[in-house]
């Protein structure tokens, strides 16, 4: 049996905790985050094992008349594709049978982000370019590696209103209305800060 294999199913190897346990924090505007600490147990090699495992690719974008390299390196795994790490694809499986009745449907597809260090970033924005603009959604992230905070605020700009460490195995479901109405953010870090991968979960059709 291949090591990977066989270390999930041995004692003191990689878990993933009870997802009856996560709190949710309501934002108002019908948005809310779900929030897990530690959900994600004695996946100390997980972290590498994607650094080195996973199609990374560096993004651009087009930003007036230039083109800007997206802060952070990223992989887009779809509906039906396989998941780079069986840990995810059983962490998809639970999201779904914890969230799938309040979703009404599963989730789906896996956005991978890559912050080499504290100048990979993502600006405020929600995930609204698909049905997060217009409905209801949610996003499952969990966070591995060094930990970065998650900000929020209320669309349009402003304070942020929100901002929590995402460390190691961490959860955090944004829910509701939160993609159409509320902005996040992972901001740039001048303190030294090694490298954080963000596995998102989403429902097909919301990016
Ligand atoms: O890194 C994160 O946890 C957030 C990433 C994010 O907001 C996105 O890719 O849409
Ligand atoms: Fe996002």
């Amino acid at each position: 049996m291949h090591h990977l294999q066989a270390s999930l199913f041995a004692t003191g190897g990689p878990g993933l905790g009870d997802l009856a346990a996560v709190r949710r924090t309501e934002l108002g505007r019908g948005a809310w985050i779900d929030l897990l600490p530690g959900w994600l147990t004695g996946a100390d090699d997980l972290f590498q094992e994607l650094v080195s495992g996973v199609p990374w690719h560096e993004e651009r974008r087009r930003m007036y008349d230039n083109v800007v390299v997206v802060p952070r390196l990223l992989s887009y795994y779809g509906e039906g594709e396989d998941l780079p790490h069986p840990l995810l694809t059983r962490a998809r499986e639970l999201l779904t049978a914890h969230y799938g009745s309040e979703l009404g449907e599963p989730f789906v597809t896996a956005g991978l982000c890559w912050y080499r260090d504290g100048r990979d970033s993502v600006a405020w924005h929600g995930d609204r370019i698909g049905r997060g603009e217009a409905q209801d959604t949610m996003v499952a992230i969990v966070s591995l590696g060094e930990p970065r905070p998650l900000l929020l605020r209320p669309r349009g700009g402003g304070p942020t209103a929100v901002r929590r460490p995402l460390g190691h195995g961490d959860l955090v479901v944004m829910g509701g209305s939160c993609q159409r109405t509320w902005d996040h953010a992972i901001p740039k870090t001048r303190t030294p800060v090694g490298g954080r991968i963000s596995v998102q979960f989403r429902p097909r059709g919301v990016n």
